[in-house]
């Protein structure tokens, strides 16, 4: 094929891929799509003669079906891409003496908001850029962050994105197993495609301002405070006199990234002054004033090869997607979770599938779905759930509304090995020494088979097993010897019990008591009496640990401590603390003022502890005060604004530390 062929057929393939994107059913993930067009400038550039026309490139979104059209005051456009430093030098270079503005570019859909005599009169789809859809109604009804009214009487048009937070998305899709939003952007896109406000009101959207036109035009030069002034939240703006500190804000906000509740596919660059952006114009497709880099891709697609029943600790069937390798996230991924039977059902995924692959944040890579199912050839199969467990072959039971399948065998050995890997855990008793496949080993040579048995493992007959010196041998023994120190809380954690969680062990050390053993005897009323534990929880524990008491007799026989430890119960208050009665909330990076040395979250959210605080997750009404630390999130910002909670930068609550003798 020559290069004119070529450049036929990308044009082609790309008007029928945005076609289906902008519908709402993309057929490729966007880093497929994103190729595309790669390869398609990069021939054009070297064959200029041979532009296709109408040339895609340079035209923005789709021609939609508008349902009802409004023809935009100036086109909404696309962005230039970038994912070189080079790139942003090239930028600066452009605009010499100019401060520019990095910003994280967030993945939703952008919306125009027109206010005039000071109300909002219509909301506007981007669409194919010069007419957009009229979603006014819709957006009054799903989307924070877009006030009613400003202080400005003339003509006011505000540009951002509406997106949906990834906490909205994944609780929607808990709620609505049976018919899952494949990603945040999407299900944005189709929130706002929704006819009705009433029927997708768990699909909330939240909206960041990043662009302003006023009439007259307004004394503030400054983008982000332009729009704060007007009450909306601006997408977290940072100056930059430079391209080497725009590199460095560009890696901040990527290192960010997953701390984040909502996707962003990368960092936009833009004159910080609003007059000097406007005077730069655009291009066909453009602004010149700003450059989007981009950052790796969150979601690939790849081929599901096969599907694999892995047997959990608690007996629990989990169907593992087994997948041709794939860079997604920033990571090879190999494996990712399917979740239960339903999920698939839903998603409707077979066996030879080409599926969409999800790693944003922290979540554990997942198929997100079959992108494009008209592409099977008919060899794929179907996903069928086994009858029997695939470790001790014993039938298996369905609980739940989602048909999730359990062996309730309790000598099964796949699970045994999975309870013993737990006990060893971080969380549990820490044997660090010891890893998965050494407890697969000695299991299966019949050393290990509860917790107890790693208390009787000898250096000796260790020493038997091949591939092991004494060094490592004796390393072992160590680490299962401190390992007896574990106490109340982490043996709890470590037992893994049905339905008790970390929260559940913590509660019942602060509920007071004192060891396993009266975890047991206080029986399920007396469990019930604790805050925060439900009946079902209390059942699980004491039928559990009731058949688990050899096992307590044996662990306390061979030295090792099921006893509440200082470390299980909140810390002592010190005197005059200074975040007494605080709910408090702990964000961004973390470090000494005195030594300047990065600190782990959770051993700062320990000092606050010791200072009175009461710690929680994330923002609520009911939060006292947001310690930030650096590189914080706009989001927990927003969030922090709009419930009226004090905040405090970390430097602040160190002097306090010092002042009160907790540190
Ligand atoms: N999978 C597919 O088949 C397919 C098809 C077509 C397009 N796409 C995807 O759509 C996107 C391309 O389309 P595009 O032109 O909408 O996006 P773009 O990447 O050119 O970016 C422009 C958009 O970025 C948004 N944005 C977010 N934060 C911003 C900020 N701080 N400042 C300015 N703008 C900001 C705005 O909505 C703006 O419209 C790509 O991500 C592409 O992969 C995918
Ligand atoms: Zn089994």
């Amino acid at each position: 094929m020559n290069d004119g062929e070529r450049i036929r057929e990308l044009a082609d393939q790309i008007v029928v891929l945005r076609d289906a994107y902008y519908r709402g059913s993309p057929a490729v993930a966007d880093a497929e799509y994103d190729a595309i067009e790669d390869e398609l400038r990069g021939l054009i550039e070297a064959n200029p003669g041979l532009a296709p026309e109408p040339n895609p490139l340079e035209q923005v979104g789709a021609p939609a079906v508008l349902h009802a059209p409004i023809r935009h005051s100036r086109p909404m456009l696309s962005l230039e891409k970038a994912t070189k430093p080079e790139q942003v030098v090239a930028f600066f270079g452009r605009f010499p003496g100019q401060p520019v503005v990095v910003m994280p570019k967030l993945d939703g859909l952008s919306l125009a908001l027109v206010y005039e005599g000071g109300r909002l009169a219509r909301a506007v789809t981007r669409g194919d850029g010069t007419t957009g859809d009229d979603v006014t109604m819709l957006v009054r009804a799903l989307t924070d962050g877009i006030p009613e009214r400003v202080g400005a009487p003339g003509r006011v048009e505000v540009r951002g994105e509406a997106v949906m937070l990834r906490s909205t998305f994944a609780a929607y899709n808990v709620a609505h197993p049976d018919k899952p939003l494949i990603n945040p952007r999407n299900a944005a896109a189709g929130t706002l495609r929704a006819k009705d406000p009433a029927v997708v009101a768990e699909r909330r959207l939240r909206f960041f301002a990043f662009d302003l036109d006023t009439e007259p035009d307004s004394a503030e030069t400054d983008l982000g405070r332009a729009l704060q002034t007007l009450g909306f939240t601006a997408a977290e703006m940072r100056r930059c006199a430079d391209a080497d500190e725009a590199q460095q804000v560009i890696t901040a906000i990527e290192q960010q990234r997953n701390d984040l509740d909502y996707d962003l596919d990368g960092a936009v660059l833009r004159l910080a002054d609003r007059g000097a952006y406007a005077a730069a114009g655009t291009r066909s497709s453009s602004p010149r004033g700003a450059l989007a880099f981009k950052f790796a891709a969150e979601e690939k697609t790849t081929v599901l090869s096969d599907v694999v029943w892995d047997v959990g600790k608690t007996g629990k069937i989990a169907p593992v997607a087994w997948l041709e390798p794939v860079f997604v996230g920033g990571t090879t991924v190999t494996r990712a979770t399917l979740a239960n039977q339903e999920v698939i059902r839903a998603r409707g995924i077979m066996i030879g599938d080409t599926v969409l692959v999800r790693r944003a944040g922290d979540v554990i890579p997942f198929v997100a779905g079959v992108l494009d199912a008209s592409k099977r050839t008919g060899a794929e199969r179907e996903i069928v759930p086994p009858a029997t467990c695939p470790s001790c072959e014993q039938p298996l039971t369905e609980q739940g509304n989602s048909r999730e399948l359990f062996c309730t065998n309790v000598s099964c050995p796949a699970q045994t090995v999975r309870r013993l890997i737990h006990w060893a855990s971080r969380a549990a008793a820490d044997i660090d020494a010891i890893g998965g496949v050494w407890i697969e080993r000695l299991a299966e040579a019949g050393d290990l088979e509860h917790p107890s048995d790693f208390y009787r493992l000898t250096g000796e007959r260790l020493l038997e097993f091949d591939r092991i010196g004494e060094v490592s041998a004796a390393r072992m023994v160590e680490s299962i010897d401190a390992s007896r120190q574990v106490g109340l809380r982490r043996a709890l954690i470590g037992l893994a019990i049905p339905m008790a969680s970390e929260g559940t062990a913590a509660r019942l050390c602060r509920a007071g008591f004192g060891s396993l053993e009266e975890v047991v005897e206080a029986g399920v009323d007396g469990l019930v009496a604790v805050e925060d534990i439900g009946p079902k929880v209390a059942t699980s524990l004491v039928e559990h640990l009731t058949r688990l008491r050899p096992e307590l007799e044996r662990l306390r026989e061979r030295g090792v401590s099921l006893d509440v430890r200082e470390e299980d119960l909140p810390p002592v208050v010190a005197a005059g603390a200074p975040l007494a009665g605080k709910t408090v909330v702990v964000t961004g990076a973390i470090s000494d003022p005195r030594s300047g040395e990065k600190v782990p979250r959770p051993t700062f959210q320990r000092l606050c502890e010791k200072a009175g605080a009461t710690i929680a997750s994330s923002v609520s009404a009911s939060t006292d005060l947001l310690v930030t630390g650096a590189e914080v999130g706009a989001a927990k910002l927003a969030k922090a604004e709009k419930f009226d909670v004090e905040v405090a930068d970390q430097s602040v609550i160190w002097q306090q530390l010092i002042t009160a003798g907790v540190i």
